[in-house]
């Protein structure tokens, strides 16, 4: 499967009063064109500012270095900022948690809309406002043409997050980075927006990295998915092995945070995984998660372990020996 984007060692730091903070310590990622790559973990994981490093919009303070970036076969580290600029407006795109904080509130949701295609790919205004109108209504926004006049503020978060889908999909990118897009919503309106963008993302062939804290939403509207803890991928799979066949002791805990239907019987109580993410300044010794994981042992607190294939294959890849192990033990 040809291959839209590939990160070979990403990191970025960031300076603090008590240090450098580490933020993203050397993830190697891919994405195939068309697929929906969901990134998973708990809050301070890192998942933000790796979407942040792969647009190319992190602060001028954080420091980003990589093996390699490739997009499309195109190297991002090697572009002008100029160029950097055009990829991002016409090829990849970004939906924010909240979209008001994307959304001007003193320009019309038409002029925002159409700003980007007229800007990147000189098409004429009324032919922008036509495929504004066209996504708009994909985007299950009402009164499609009447919104071109509004502003943000009078639309509900529900419909706002649906006019940043569509203005997402303006420049048909062939790839976009939704950052928990529907972590403000509530929960009736998060379902519809889910399906909305996996319908949108298998419609328009776009792919899609989706980041979220939830495996819930993952089982829903994943191909693959990339687990990550303390700004390192613990695990990589489909999402079809990674449900069926989890090997990283973060990834279990994970899965028995969620209810599993048919699996957990009503008025169970969901385990949580004790113990909190360990600070990201400065060097971490060994594994990220030893003080949290219930398969330790004595040499997990000073090697650091590595990506491994699992079984032998690329498409399952565990960082933890002990997993691996342990499983060669039992066959
Ligand atoms: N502007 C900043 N300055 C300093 N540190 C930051 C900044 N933004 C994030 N961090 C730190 O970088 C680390 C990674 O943060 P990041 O936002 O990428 O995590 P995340 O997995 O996306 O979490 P969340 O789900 O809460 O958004 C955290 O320790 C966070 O506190």
């Amino acid at each position: 499967m040809k291959r839209i984007l590939e990160v070979k060692n990403l990191q970025v730091s960031l300076p603090t009063p008590n240090g450098d903070l580490r933020a993203v310590r050397g993830i190697d990622l891919h994405v195939n064109k068309g697929e929906m790559l969901c990134i998973v973990g708990e809050s301070g994981c890192g998942k933000s500012m790796t979407s942040m490093a792969l647009m190319g919009l992190l602060p001028k303070r954080a420091e980003v270095i990589a093996e390699a970036m490739y997009f499309d076969g195109m190297d991002l580290l090697s572009l002008s900022k100029k160029e950097r600029n055009q990829v991002r407006g016409m090829r990849m795109s970004m939906i924010f948690q909240e979209p008001m904080t994307s959304l001007n509130p003193s320009y019309t949701l038409g002029n925002q809309l159409c700003e980007g295609i007229i800007k990147h790919k000189k098409v004429s205004k009324d032919e922008a406002k036509k495929r504004a109108v066209y996504l708009l209504e994909r985007a299950g926004v009402p009164y499609p043409e009447k919104r071109l006049d509004q502003y943000p503020h009078q639309l509900s978060g529900g419909l706002r997050q649906r006019v940043m889908i569509a203005m997402a999909l303006m420049c048909e990118p062939d790839l976009i980075i939704a950052d928990e897009p529907t972590t403000a919503l509530d929960v009736t309106i998060q379902a519809q927006i889910l399906r909305l963008i996996r319908e949108l993302q298998q419609e328009f062939g776009t792919a899609v990295i989706f980041i979220t804290h939830d495996l819930g939403v993952v089982a829903r509207i994943a191909d693959r998915v990339a687990v990550m803890y303390a700004g390192q991928v613990v695990e990589t799979a489909s999402a079809k092995d990674l449900f069926a066949d989890p090997q990283h002791p973060y990834t279990k805990g994970l899965l028995n945070c969620i209810p599993i239907p048919g699996k957990t019987l009503p008025g169970s109580h969901l385990e949580s995984i004790p113990g909190v993410v360990p600070s990201l300044i400065g060097e971490l010794k060994g594994c990220a998660f030893e003080n949290r994981c219930s398969v330790s042992i004595g040499e997990c607190c000073y090697r650091s372990p590595r990506l491994e294939n699992h079984l032998g294959s690329e498409a399952h890849q565990v960082r933890c020996p002990i997993a691996t192990a342990s499983f060669q033990e039992a066959v």
